[in-house]
């Protein structure tokens, strides 16, 4: 299995080195170049089998033979002995056939943390085996810093540099960032969004002569490792509802686009899912491109689901790519317009592929509080405002007697303010993390500027 560029114009590498490169020398996205095939039989034969046995069984058709299968096998292992869940990602019934997955029982209590703690393992076997050293960049929202943070703390060999929109993310959100004490890990403040961070980050890769300078990598949903560790819950979910041989639908909070894009892998892979639903928040830029065939940026607006307070969502490339027949030429021209103008039409075929695969929604910030409301009152479940959000949307898209499966990605206590002014409940932080917001802080602030960045991280990074 080789992987390939969404833009065509860098060359194809196998797993390890598309893992480390993060994104592709020609500004685009790695994707293999097929799907792997499995069968229903193949499907069945998950039941009955734990998280981590089942991640093998998917994962190894990615990896393909780069990492020997009994190493492999003990990274899996050890990432989801992490997870404070016998299950690792249980399946809570909220209604008739309404489920919520909860994604959430990792180290920092959102969803990020299932792919990050591979992820760290994996980089950290590949630089070994090459006796090299990488300096991790990351942009984030709120949730992938700190998985990331947690998961590459304190590795020999990474340097991590997370930068995260100054006073734009949840207080527990920051802490997690910014009070870990390892000497590797730098969480940085961007006077800037969230898109500001990404941009940022996209271009220092870009930035050819920093980028082999300091050996950047990313852990970014750019990087196919973190898709392909997501695409496993949705088989573990649907086999655990009756799939193969029942079809489950999913509802996915977006933002980036990477969670719900691994959805749509395990189905080119054969897993049969009915629908698949794109729930936004009042950004939702996903939500008007889906309806006008045209992605147009208009600003970001803050939000109660902070994580999902994105415009430019890096992952819609790779479903650009797909819905275009993989013509890499297109998304070269869709990505020149966007950065040109700050938006992009789709062409009528591409936008009906698009729409035979997903469909979406949005929620409004009312919306959200009022589902969080709802749901305590008829469930006695609490749900986190991003959660909330696909459960609102999930309701609007279920089909009569169809499961219906909403990602839950975060735990509430990471957001107690929107979920107390929501229901009027403190949701508190679980035992292991109850000191959090007494740890010390420690982080830097920079201008949203790239050579300020680069500067910070020329001077910090060992692996200069
Ligand atoms: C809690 C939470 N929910 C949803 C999302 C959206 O996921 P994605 O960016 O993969 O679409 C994010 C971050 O991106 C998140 O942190
Ligand atoms: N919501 C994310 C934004 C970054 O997404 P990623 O999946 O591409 O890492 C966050 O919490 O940081």
């Amino acid at each position: 299995m080789d992987y390939i560029s969404t833009r065509g114009e860098a060359p194809a590498l196998g797993f390890r080195d598309a893992l480390l490169a993060g994104l592709a020398r020609d500004g685009g996205l790695y994707l293999p170049r097929h799907w792997p095939q499995l069968s229903k039989r193949d499907i069945r034969n998950l039941r009955g089998k734990s998280y981590a046995e089942v991640a093998f069984e998917i994962l190894k058709h990615f990896v393909d033979g780069e990492i020997p299968d009994d190493k492999l096998k003990t990274m899996i292992n050890e990432a989801y002995a992490t997870f404070r869940h016998p299950a690792v990602v249980p399946l809570v019934q909220t209604g008739p056939n309404d489920f919520v997955l909860e994604l959430f029982h990792g180290t920092t209590l959102a969803f990020k943390d299932v792919a990050m703690q591979l992820l760290a393992r994996l980089m950290d076997h590949v630089l070994a085996e090459r006796g090299e050293r990488a300096t991790i960049v990351g942009a984030t929202s709120g949730d992938t810093g700190g998985a990331a943070i947690d998961a590459f703390a304190g590795r020999d060999r990474t340097d991590i540099f997370i930068l995260f929109p100054e006073g734009k993310v949840s207080p527990v959100q920051q802490r997690q960032m910014t009070s870990s004490t390892a000497s590797n890990v730098h969480a940085v403040a961007l006077k800037g969004n969230f898109d500001d961070c990404q941009n940022i980050v996209k271009e220092m890769f870009n930035d050819v002569a920093f980028r082999d300078r300091v050996k950047l990598s990313g852990v970014n949903s750019i990087n196919w490792a973190r898709i392909m560790a997501q695409v496993v819950y949705y088989f573990t979910a649907a086999v655990s509802l009756g799939g193969p041989d029942r079809k489950v639908s999913f509802t996915v909070p977006t933002g980036n686009f990477g969670d719900i894009f691994a959805g749509y892998v395990a189905k080119k892979m054969g897993l049969p899912i009915d629908r698949l639903v794109i729930a936004t928040n009042d950004n939702d830029i996903l939500a008007r491109t889906l309806k006008t065939g045209r992605y147009e940026m208009q600003g970001v607006m803050a939000t109660t689901s902070p994580s999902m307070d994105i415009q430019i969502s890096s992952n819609f490339e790779r479903l650009l790519f797909e819905a275009y027949g993989r013509d890499p030429s297109a998304v070269r021209s869709s990505m020149a317009s966007l950065k040109q103008s700050g938006a992009f039409e789709i062409k009528p075929e591409a936008l009906k592929a698009i729409k035979r695969e997903f469909r979406a929604g949005r929620a409004t910030q009312e919306q959200v509080a009022e589902t969080i409301r709802e749901t305590l009152e008829a469930t006695g479940y609490l749900l986190d405002p991003h959660t909330a959000t696909g459960v609102f949307v999930a309701q609007k898209n279920a089909r009569p007697g169809s499961p219906m499966v909403t990602l839950a990605t975060a735990h509430p206590a990471k957001f107690p303010a929107a979920v107390k002014s929501a229901c009027g409940i403190d949701p508190a932080l679980p035992s292991w993390l109850a000191d959090l917001m007494h740890r010390e802080e420690r982080f830097d602030t920079l201008d949203a500027e790239l050579k300020a960045v680069e500067t910070f991280i020329g001077d910090h990074a060992r692996a200069n």
